[in-house]
């Protein structure tokens, strides 16, 4: 662990040890879910904050699957919703009759899944799950339907695993929670 990269972190929220654990658990429970569906699921990930949580979750589910990835951005290089949700980025796949699992780094006020989850939906998926390595219910302000969650944390900026504030941090290897000076 380099000083240089650490730099402005308080504290470790969620450890390296601790997510690969918890990581194996969803695995399994999806592997189980998803393994008499006759149609090979696709995972769709949420760029960029999902890339390191998406990595790691395929490899612990133990099924036929494909992958792909939407961009959508709110935060820009603050730490409060826009509420105004774009898609830089679609699918390339047709998910038309397909089950989609959808993989999100965090949940936090729920306008981002809102947004994806209905242009998902209108293309006459099979069906859509949702699995999340974060959720902040405390800050939710629109509802979210979501079957996997990896861990519920309580209402902080929180970088690192995927996760960024103004695109750092996004490579450390925990869950960490930035110092206050950081965010000024
Ligand atoms: O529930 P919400 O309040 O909508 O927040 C959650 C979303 O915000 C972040 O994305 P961001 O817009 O920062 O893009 P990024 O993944 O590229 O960092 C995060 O990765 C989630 O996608
Ligand atoms: O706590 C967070 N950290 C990083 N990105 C985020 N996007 C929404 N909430 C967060
Ligand atoms: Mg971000």
């Amino acid at each position: 662990m380099t000083k240089d990269v650490e730099f402005g972190i308080k504290e470790q929220l969620i450890t390296k040890e601790e997510i690969q654990k918890r990581l194996k658990e969803l695995g399994e429970q999806i592997t189980e879910d998803f393994k008499n569906e006759n149609e090979p699921l696709i995972v769709v990930g949420l760029l960029k904050g999902s890339i390191v949580f998406m990595a790691d979750l395929i490899r612990e589910i133990r099924l036929p699957l494909e992958i792909d990835f939407i961009e959508a951005s709110s935060y820009g290089e603050g730490i409060q919703s826009s509420r105004e949700v774009k898609i830089l980025k679609d699918l390339r796949s047709t998910i038309s009759g397909k089950n989609v699992l959808v993989v999100e780094d965090i949940i936090d006020s729920g306008f981002t899944l809102k947004k994806v989850l209905q242009l998902l939906g209108s293309r006459n998926p099979k069906k859509v799950s949702l699995c999340t390595l974060l959720d902040k219910p405390e800050r939710r302000e629109v509802e979210v339907d979501v079957q996997y969650v990896g861990f519920e944390i309580p209402n902080e900026f929180v970088v690192g695993y995927g996760l960024d504030f103004n695109e750092n941090y996004r490579n450390l290897e925990y869950v960490g929670i930035a110092e206050p000076s950081v965010f000024e």
